[in-house]
């Protein structure tokens, strides 16, 4: 009899993983491969789709065989993966025509740079409820039409496919039958009109886009196709969504209000905000959250470019630490920062500041300074990045109530007091911070049948640590005045 275990397939940026959980969400077994990062030029990223395709299916073997389980044991497959990177293949060698270019790659900025001159901010933004910028997969999907030799003429002929990582994972899956993306996913190409919910023609003649490349769009929950390549009986793939997403699914954020944010090299943090529409007036994102169904569903993104990086920097860079879970102990060693303010904008500041020219700083500095008080305001730092981009989330939409977290840094206590501090409201930990995965795992049983209803997902989202905010408003208001004012010092030294 099966067991009606779901298989949920994480192709990261870092890392390409595979999780069984049972229908009780918990997790029975897990493998997981480093991915190589390839760096052809100065702010160009790039992964080897071959290698992302054979470590997810090594994955996903290993998995299974952990787990004890054959795969008429798995009901469905739930895929999730890190957004925006391009990726373009032959339909019929499913030879992929170049390396994939990965969402942190800048090349394709002069082609985001004309689309501004030629005055397209405000229709992509209220189509796409994105700005124009080289991060998502159109800008990118044009470079390589205008750089790998013939693609062009190829894409007009109807030859060549473009997907994210979620389309190749599920063409590969399927032995090419199947050229498929989510809403999710969609939404992050700067080409996909989230209200409408289909491919935006006019958008798409503005990158001279043919259709033909197009995968077909469905709601994240949904049987995309299936595959027997895990072994003789065919399981379905029944989910697919965009990591983040994925993550604000897997914490039962489905209402409007209920937000997550997820500390790793960087923090993501998304609420729901129902299912009308609106593009930010504060800097930051709207994209289609996962959906369960055919209705359209709405986030609000923010990121925050340095947050669990700023840790790898005391590491790497100062050596005051040898490991990052040592930051904990270090900056818990002093009671307050002592008046230093660490602003980490490595790499300028994103949302709600957007100034990528910004460098980072440290202000503050007295003769008794010492390494704790460094550790202590980096660990800050990420908590007062994360709250301004609350508080602009809170302008454009509702206020919440809570913070539910994950990702590698929401393990230090530390930052998510300090968190809860500066945001006024409880942060709740779950009981595991696989919510990645778990996201893609729900989407996959509800479409076949394992699970009801999201009411039935809410009730297996369990509560780990909850964070209490421990300062009163006043001292709040003053905290995060003395960060902007240490963000205004780096802007404008
Ligand atoms: N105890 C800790 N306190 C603060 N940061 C931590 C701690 N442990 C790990 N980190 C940071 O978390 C990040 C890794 O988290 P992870 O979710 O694996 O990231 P990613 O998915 O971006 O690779 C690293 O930047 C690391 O420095
Ligand atoms: O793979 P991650 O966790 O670094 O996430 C990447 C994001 O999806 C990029 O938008």
């Amino acid at each position: 009899m099966s067991r009606g275990l779901l298989l949920a397939l994480d192709q990261g940026t870092s890392s390409s993983r595979s999780i069984v959980f049972d229908h009780e969400a918990r997790i029975v077994a897990m493998a997981q491969r480093e991915l190589p990062q390839h760096y052809p030029q100065a702010g160009w990223v790039e992964h080897d789709p071959r290698r992302i395709w054979a470590d997810q299916l090594t994955t996903a073997r290993e998995a299974l065989d952990r787990a004890g389980a054959t795969p008429a044991d798995i009901a469905s497959i739930g895929i999730t993966n890190q957004r925006e990177t391009t990726l373009l293949w032959n339909r019929r060698t499913g030879e992929p025509l170049h390396n994939a270019i990965v969402w942190q790659d800048r090349r394709a900025e002069p082609i985001c740079a004309r689309l501004r001159e030629r005055g397209l901010e405000a229709l992509v933004l209220q189509r796409t409820g994105l700005r124009i910028d080289a991060y998502f997969s159109g800008p990118k999907l044009r470079w390589l039409l205008d750089h790998v030799p013939g693609a062009q003429a190829a894409a007009e002929r109807g030859e060549l496919a473009f997907g994210t990582v979620d389309s190749w994972l599920l063409w590969q899956l399927t032995e090419g039958r199947v050229h498929a993306t989510d809403v999710s996913n969609a939404s992050r190409t700067m080409l996909f009109d989230i209200a409408r919910q289909r491919w935006d023609e006019e958008l798409l003649d503005a990158l001279g886009i043919p259709r033909s490349l197009l995968p077909a769009v469905h709601p994240s929950s949904h049987v995309f196709g299936e595959t027997t390549l895990l072994g003789g009986r065919s399981i379905p793939i029944g989910g697919m969504a965009g990591d983040q997403q994925s993550a604000l699914f897997g914490q039962a954020c489905f209402e409007p209000g209920l937000a997550k944010n997820t500390y790793g090299t960087g923090c993501f943090m998304l609420m729901h905000t129902g299912e009308a529409f609106r593009p930010s007036e504060n800097g930051l994102l709207a994209s289609n959250a996962a959906q369960p169904s055919a209705t359209p569903q709405f986030a609000l993104e923010g990121s925050v470019f340095v947050g669990g990086a700023v840790v790898q920097w005391l590491r790497d860079g100062l050596g005051i630490i040898s490991s990052s879970g040592d930051v904990q102990a270090l900056a818990a060693s002093v009671p307050d920062s002592g008046g230093v303010m660490l602003v980490p904008a490595f790499t300028g500041l994103g949302a709600p500041y957007w100034q990528a020219e910004a460098r980072g700083s440290i202000v503050g500095l007295t003769r008794g300074t010492t390494a704790a008080h460094i550790a202590r305001a980096a660990v800050e730092a990420i908590a007062f990045q994360s709250a301004a981009l609350l508080q602009a989330m809170s302008r454009d939409a509702q206020p919440i109530h809570e913070l539910r977290v994950d990702g590698g840094a929401s393990v230090n206590d530390l930052l998510m007091q300090v968190q809860a501090d500066l945001l006024g409201i409880p942060v709740v930990r779950p009981e595991s911070i696989e919510t990645t995965a778990l996201g893609a795992a729900f989407l996959a049983g509800l479409s076949c049948g394992v699970y009801r209803g999201t009411a039935e997902l809410a009730a297996l989202w369990r509560p780990g640590q909850r964070f209490e905010p421990s300062i009163d408003a006043d001292e709040r208001a003053a905290r995060m005045a003395q960060w902007e004012r240490a963000v205004r010092q780096t802007i404008a030294p």
